[in-house]
């Protein structure tokens, strides 16, 4: 943090209640170190956040400026203990609902907007009913052979999805079973996820219709996830005997936050649709730039 007196301008917004500090950086001028992220994070300290937007022109930004041609406006996304995350679902909605209210982008041709992240571009469509869908490109599922979750004394299988971004998925009867979550479940083999991951316990409520809690990698539990709600449809749907047949499928995914609705295309890709508002906006001294 430099020394100098002027505060920094920020916004703070959800999506189903995963929420976020939006900092705009237009020309990149910020240097946004990892104890600044934990600072605006902070719940008793600071503004109070599951991470931060960093929102910042592609071409200002040498993580993003290959897709300045395609994506005005790369998200940087940072988790709330400071570390960095290559994708967040709900945070992009927020994000483009940032751009939209501030009059930053609107849509093109294609009726969409496009974002750089550091998983690549996504392409945001507002609906007609206010919410937001992000085409959230293909899963993978790498072989998930003896992989576990446990917490306490209890274990579960898991299936190894990737979203851009790591997450391990177990079916369990009942999410109380996943405890208070305080700390991150444990993983194993140890190497599976040398990157750290975001752990989603499922349980089902009905027909392509299921809850889930999440402890997110870098941030702990949250009260929903995105891209983990997308990695929970593509798990429950091949659980289910779907993909490629029997797609597009479209799952319902209760978080303690809110529901999205996740679809899969026959050809891989992901449509997340949810909610995403603005709450505030202000200045803060937790950060100063000169
Ligand atoms: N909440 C996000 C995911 C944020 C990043 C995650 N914690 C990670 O480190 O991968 C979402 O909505 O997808």
């Amino acid at each position: 943090m430099n020394d100098s007196s002027t505060g920094l301008p920020f916004l703070k917004g959800h999506g189903a209640e995963n929420d976020f500090v939006i900092v705009p950086d237009p020309d990149g001028a910020i240097e946004l170190a990892p104890e600044h992220v934990r600072l605006l994070c902070d719940r008793y300290a600071g503004i109070g956040g599951d991470g931060v937007l960093h929102a910042v022109r592609s071409a200002k930004n040498p993580e993003a400026a290959h897709l300045a041609a395609d994506a005005e406006w790369f998200m940087d996304y940072r988790n709330s203990d400071g570390s960095v995350a290559e994708m967040c679902g709900n945070g992009v909605r927020v994000f483009v609902r940032h751009l939209l209210e501030a009059g930053l982008a609107e849509p093109g041709g294609d009726g969409t907007i496009p974002v750089a992240t550091r998983a690549g571009l996504r392409r945001v469509r507002l609906e007609a009913d206010g919410r937001l869908t992000v085409f959230m490109g293909r899963a993978e599922l790498p072989d998930s052979t003896g992989i576990e979750v446990a917490v306490g004394d209890r274990r579960w299988p898991a299936r190894k999805i990737d979203m851009g971004n790591p997450h391990a998925v177990a079916f369990v009867d009942d999410l109380a079973q996943a405890g208070h979550l305080l700390d991150a479940p444990s993983v194993s083999p140890a190497d599976a996820y040398p990157e750290g991951v975001n752990v989603e316990f499922v349980a089902d409520r009905g027909p392509r219709h299921v809850a889930v809690r999440v402890h997110e990698r870098g941030s702990g539990e949250t009260r929903a996830c995105g891209t983990g709600a997308c990695a929970v449809m593509v798990a429950a749907a091949r659980r289910d005997g779907l993909g490629p047949e029997g797609l597009p499928a479209t799952y319902r995914v209760d978080m303690p936050g809110g529901t999205l609705e996740i679809t899969e295309h026959p050809d891989g890709q992901i449509e997340m649709t949810g909610p995403a508002v603005i709450v505030a906006a202000g200045t803060t001294t937790l950060v100063r730039q000169g």
